[in-house]
C-alpha cells in the first residue's frame, strides 16, 4: 500500500484481496453483518457468542487505531444464527489516514460476503431539543469534508466495487431504520430515541460556536468526525446501511455557555449507554435478515 495521506485511492484491488483471503483463512466465520463501533462503544461486541478476535496490527494491510476508546480489534462471532464481525474502533481522517484507509475494512467486509453494515458513532447535538444520552437513528448525512475535496471515492473508480456516480439519497436503509425504531421502542428506549441528520467534520478540534451555528443553519442535528466515509463506500458497493449515533454532548451554540466538551466526557457517555445500545444492536442483528430486504 502507498503511504498515508494520498489524495486519492491508495489501496489496490490486490490489497483488498490479500486481506480478505487472510481473514477467510484465519476464521471459519462468514459474516453477513458488520458492526462498526464508534468511540467508547467497543462493548457492542459483547452480545456475540463464539468470539474470535484479531488485533488490527496482526491483520495484513489493516490500519491501526490511535485514539482512546478504540480498542483496535476485529471480533468475529455469532448472534443467534447470524455470523457477524465487529470493528472495535474505527479510523479517522484526523489520525492522518487517507479516506481510502479509513474505509478499507468496509470493502474487506463486502468481499467477505457481508450484506449489512451497522455503523455507530458518538456525536455532539446541534439540535437544541436533543439530550445527552439520546440515541439518534441516522436518517441522512452531510459530507462536509467531501465538499472540500476529501472524498473516499476520489480517484479512478473500480467498477468491481460499484458505479462511478453512486446515488446517496437513500444511503440509510428505510427498512432498517423502521426496524431500529421498533426494536428501540420494544426495549424501552423510545424516550431517548431520535432520528436526524448527522454531519461529518474532519476534526480533531470540536466546533467553534460560529461553526456550530453554521451547521444548525445547514440542517444538521448532530455533528461528528467519522461514519460518512464508511457509509459512502458501503453504499457504493451495494451494502445495506444502518447508522446509530449516540449523543454524547450538547454542542455550544451560545457564547454564554460555560461547559466545554472533551473526549473523556464522550467516552463516559458511551459507557453509560453501552449496555442498552448493545441490547439494541444484538436484537437488531437477530432480526435484520428476517424482517428486511
Ligand atoms: O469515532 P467516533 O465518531 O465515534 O467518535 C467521535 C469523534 C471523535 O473520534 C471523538 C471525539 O470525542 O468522538
Ligand atoms: N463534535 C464533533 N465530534 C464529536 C462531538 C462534537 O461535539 N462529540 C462527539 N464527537
Amino acid at each position: 500500500m502507498q503511504t498515508k495521506g494520498s489524495p486519492s485511492c491508495c489501496c489496490s484491488f490486490e490489497d483488498y484481496n490479500l486481506t480478505t483471503e487472510w481473514l477467510l483463512n484465519h476464521t471459519s466465520q462468514r459474516p453477513k453483518v458488520a458492526v462498526i463501533c464508534g468511540s467508547g462503544l467497543g462493548l457492542l461486541a459483547d452480545g456475540a457468542a463464539n468470539k474470535q478476535t484479531f488485533r488490527y496490527q496482526d491483520i495484513p494491510n489493516f490500519p491501526v487505531s490511535t485514539v482512546a476508546g478504540h480498542e483496535g480489534c476485529l471480533v468475529f462471532g455469532t448472534i443467534e444464527d447470524t455470523s457477524c464481525v465487529f470493528m472495535q474502533g474505527h479510523f479517522h481522517l484526523y489520525e492522518g489516514y487517507s479516506l481510502c484507509q479509513v474505509t478499507f475494512p468496509v470493502r474487506i467486509f463486502k468481499l467477505m460476503g457481508v450484506e449489512t453494515v451497522l455503523v455507530t458513532n458518538a456525536s455532539g447535538a446541534i439540535c437544541p431539543d436533543y439530550k445527552v444520552g439520546d440515541i439518534m437513528i441516522i436518517k441522512d448525512h452531510i459530507n462536509l469534508p467531501g465538499f472540500a475535496g476529501q472524498h473516499p471515492l476520489f480517484g479512478p473508480n473500480d467498477e468491481r466495487f460499484g458505479t462511478r456516480f453512486p446515488c446517496m439519497s437513500d444511503a440509510y436503509s428505510k427498512d432498517l431504520r423502521r426496524l431500529a425504531g421498533q426494536v428501540c421502542s420494544e426495549l424501552g428506549c423510545s424516550g431517548f430515541l431520535r432520528e436526524g441528520v448527522y454531519c461529518m467534520v474532519s476534526g480533531p478540534n470540536f466546533e467553534t460556536i460560529a461553526e456550530a451555528r453554521m451547521l444548525q443553519v445547514l440542517g444538521c442535528d448532530s455533528v461528528g468526525m467519522s461514519t460518512v466515509p464508511e457509509v459512502t463506500v458501503a453504499k457504493h458497493c451495494g451494502l445495506r446501511v444502518l447508522g446509530l449515533s449516540l449523543i454524547t454532548n450538547m454542542v455550544s451554540l451560545d457564547y454564554s455557555r460555560e461547559e466545554k466538551v472533551n473526549h473523556d466526557e464522550v467516552l463516559q457517555i458511551g459507557k453509560m449507554r453501552a449496555e442498552v445500545l448493545q441490547r439494541v444492536v444484538t436484537e437488531l442483528i437477530s432480526r435484520c435478515s428476517i424482517n428486511t430486504h
